[in-house]
């Protein structure tokens, strides 16, 4: 798949396309089916199937404190939408100048001009343009005009709910990892390199490996009997996604104890899959306590691991 990063790197040697636009956080079974969707008139029209996304995601751009905690984070987008075997992924760095943009020059400059759509799958309530004037229905006079033709996604829906990254988040703060991965079509997993910390956790027998989360990268929170993949392997621990009150720490970040290990890992890829909830995170009076409950954490998780989930 091709990554293109901005509007200035779109090579108008390329038109011809067929496009769909939006989040995709998660990229759950409700976008994999907008997708097989797009790359079923991509090969029928013989151009490549693009989708095209926005980092950050709107939302957080104009309201960082109501935005939701993001499912997937650019990466973690980048290779689901990979997985699903889509031609060119293309990611515009979402700012005021860009959100400006009156409706008609988006389409025209960055729709006809450059992509040259053919076809495009968008949700009919997709908003895009200065004050969010664009709408479904321009997008279709549009269509008529440079002649492209635009259809909305459909609700895909599970049992009777409907396939959606609000539920799944909903999902996942209730503990409920098989719901979200039904949804998902895949586990939930965070992932990044392993960081440098403060070196204290080895000096309490727990020893951990911290990821540093941006602040909204994870609807989770607290302690967690997780999976851990590294390479080639997949080892059990217990993880504590939070803030760190007890030493009083300020970022969000995931830290997790792998049983039975003792190598050094910094710098290293992880992807981590939470499978059952402990506890909430908690401000322990001293180091002394805090050790004592992860003590009784990692064997919370040990049992879980040992009656085989
Ligand atoms: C299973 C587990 C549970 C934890 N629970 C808490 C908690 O409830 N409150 C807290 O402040 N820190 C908690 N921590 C984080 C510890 O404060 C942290 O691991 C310790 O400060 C070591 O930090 P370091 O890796 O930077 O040396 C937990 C860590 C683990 C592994
Ligand atoms: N059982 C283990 N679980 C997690 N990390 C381990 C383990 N054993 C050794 N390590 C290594 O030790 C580091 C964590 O030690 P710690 O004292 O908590 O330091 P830091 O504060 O830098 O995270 C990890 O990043 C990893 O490289």
């Amino acid at each position: 798949m091709q990554l293109i990063r901005g509007i200035h790197n779109i090579s108008r040697d390329q038109r011809g396309c067929v496009l769909t636009i939006g989040n995709f956080d998660g990229v759950h079974l409700g976008h994999q089916a907008v997708l097989a969707q797009v790359k079923q008139q991509a090969l029928q029209r013989g151009v490549p199937s693009t989708v095209m996304t926005f980092e950050p995601q709107p939302q957080e751009l104009f309201q960082p404190e109501r935005a939701p905690a993001r499912l997937t984070n650019f990466r973690e987008k980048h290779l689901a939408l990979r997985a699903q075997q889509v031609d060119r992924h293309i990611v515009i760095e979402f700012n005021r100048q860009f959100a400006s943009q009156p409706a008609c020059e988006f389409i025209e400059n960055v729709l006809v001009d450059l992509l040259g759509v053919k076809f495009l799958v968008v949700g009919d309530d997709f908003r895009f343009g200065r004050g969010r004037e664009g709408d479904f229905k321009l997008l279709q006079q549009a269509g008529i005009e440079f002649d492209f033709e635009v259809v909305d996604t459909h609700s895909y829906r599970q049992q009777q709910h409907r396939v959606s990254s609000t539920a799944i988040r909903e999902f996942l703060k209730a503990g409920d990892f098989s719901a979200a991965a039904a949804m998902l079509g895949r586990p939930y997993t965070l992932s990044g390199r392993v960081a440098h910390g403060e070196k204290k956790g080895r000096t309490i027998g727990f020893p951990t490996a911290n990821l540093q989360l941006k602040r909204l990268h994870s609807p989770l929170q607290g302690v967690y009997a997780v999976q851990v993949k590294m390479g080639s392997r997949t080892l059990p621990g217990v993880a504590n996604i939070g803030r760190r009150p007890t030493v009083s720490g300020e970022r969000v970040q995931l830290e997790v104890h792998l049983f039975d290990f003792a190598e050094s890992i910094y710098g290293q890829h992880i992807e981590v899959t939470p499978l059952h909830f402990i506890r909430a995170e908690h401000k322990f009076s001293d180091f002394n306590a805090l050790r004592e409950q992860i003590t009784k954490d990692a064997t919370a998780a040990q049992i879980f691991f040992a009656n085989g989930y």
